[in-house]
Formats: C-alpha cells, sequence, structure tokens
C-alpha cells in the first residue's frame, strides 16, 4: 500500500477540496512534535486520554454505521472496523499504563469540549443522515491517520530512536491496520457508487470538512495540555 491510494476515487476529491483544512490537520504541530520527539509528555497523556473516550463513541458510530448499511458484506466489513476498535480499547489502556494513566484515571477523565464536539457531530451526522453521510463523517478520521502514520514512516526527518512516541508512530504504519484502512475506503467508495455519491458533493463535502476541522481541535487540545502554563493551571486545580 502506498501514499497513492489516498488519491483515488470520491475520497481523493473529498481530500482535496478540504485543502488548507486537510494540511492543517496532517501536519498538525502535535504531529511535527510527535515525529521529532519532542512533544511535551503533558500533552501526549491529555492526547491519550482523550482519544479513549473519543474511541468509545467512534464505536457506537461504527455500530450506527452497521444498521445504516443493506447487504451482509457491507455490514461484515463496518463490523469489522468496529470489532477493531473494540478490541483495540483494552490495548489502549495497557499503552495508557506506560504513560502513568490507570484505568480510572481515564474512564473517570471528563470528556473535553473537542472530544464532545468531534463525536458528537459524527453520531448526529450518522442519525440525521444515510450510511454515505456518517462515511463521509468517519473519512478523515479513518484515512486521515493511515496518511499520517505512512506519511511520519516514509519521512527521513521522523526521529524513530530513542523517541518516545515510535511505537504510536509504528503502530499507524502497520499492515494489519493499513488493511482495515483499505476496507473502509473501498466500502466508502461502493456506498458512495450506490447512493449517489458524485450528485451529492457538495453536501458530502461539507461533512468531510467539518470532521477534518474537529480532528485539528483534537490535537490542539493535546497540545494546549503540554503548554506550560496550561500544566500549571490545571495542576493547582486538582
Ligand atoms: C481523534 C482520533 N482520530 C483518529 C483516530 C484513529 N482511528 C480511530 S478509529 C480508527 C479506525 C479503526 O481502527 C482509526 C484509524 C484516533 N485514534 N483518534
Amino acid at each position: 500500500m502506498s501514499l497513492s491510494m489516498f488519491n483515488d476515487c470520491l475520497y481523493g476529491r473529498l481530500r482535496q477540496q478540504a485543502g488548507q483544512h486537510w494540511h492543517d490537520y496532517v501536519s498538525h504541530t502535535f504531529v511535527q512534535q510527535l515525529a521529532a520527539g519532542t512533544l511535551p509528555h503533558a500533552a501526549f497523556q491529555r492526547y491519550l486520554t482523550q482519544d479513549y473516550l473519543f474511541l468509545l463513541h467512534f464505536a457506537r458510530a461504527y455500530a450506527l454505521l452497521v444498521s445504516k448499511l443493506h447487504t451482509l458484506p457491507e455490514m461484515r466489513a463496518a463490523t469489522t472496523s468496529l470489532n477493531a476498535i473494540v478490541s483495540e480499547l483494552p490495548l489502549h489502556l495497557t499503552y495508557c499504563a506506560q504513560w502513568g494513566l490507570s484505568e480510572s484515571d481515564i474512564v473517570n477523565d471528563a470528556e473535553a469540549p473537542e472530544t464532545l464536539n468531534y463525536t458528537r457531530y459524527v453520531l448526529d451526522i450518522g442519525h440525521s443522515g444515510d450510511a454515505l453521510d456518517l462515511l463521509a463523517a468517519l473519512m478523515p478520521c479513518v484515512a486521515g491517520y493511515a496518511e499520517i502514520g505512512l506519511g511520519l514512516l516514509n519521512n527521513p526527518a521522523t526521529v524513530m530512536r530513542n523517541n518516545p512516541y515510535a511505537a504510536w508512530i509504528q503502530n499507524y504504519g502497520d499492515e494489519s491496520y493499513l488493511a482495515g484502512v483499505q476496507a473502509s475506503l473501498t466500502l466508502f467508495e461502493n456506498i458512495a457508487r450506490q447512493r449517489g455519491g458524485e450528485s451529492r458533493f457538495d453536501a458530502l463535502a461539507n461533512i468531510f470538512t467539518t470532521a477534518t476541522r474537529l480532528e485539528s481541535a483534537f490535537w490542539q487540545m493535546g497540545l494546549n495540555a503540554g503548554n506550560t502554563s496550561n500544566a500549571l493551571i490545571s495542576a493547582c486545580s486538582r
């Protein structure tokens, strides 16, 4: 699999039209600092904790997608993604433990506005729209992380030795993970063909770009927590 998979078909056109918003998401300062190994510990911890809460709701969005599909192969494809997220959640807790975060720290943390905004937006699109609308809201997350992971792994400037975030970077370039992304892209293109994707381009672009902006806001939430003055404020209020 190569980065060219991101240029084709409806997905490629949606990614293209998102323009600067897409660029802001995939090359966010959070991602750059992660690649350099310079991201503050507090920023990554905040991101990881909120990501667990994010993934819980994302799994619900995939469950909603299953209910909006009509054929068994499509339902199977969406169920595979749902299962991948649900089975990744305990692994996420193990990973968090290495960063000094216990399960109760994570589960009891209040959802950040950025987490609420993003996940409930996706669920709202799912409830008010059809399977294609929902997939347009899900794709920036699914395919964007693969693009970020592959981009970092293929970039000679990425620091992999003595980088505390190397395992995270490696994970998003993993073959089995990328196969899952490919399956989601295929499902998206099939549903787009069935449900008049081209004639709905503007509405889908709006959804896709909104989800992309919410991804950037999610990175920014993590980055803000690593900001020294913010870290001091949150330490004082504990
Ligand atoms: C904020 C945020 N955005 C995207 C992902 C990545 N991600 C979440 S579910 C999924 C597909 C199934 O594994 C992928 C790629 C994340 N973890 N957190």
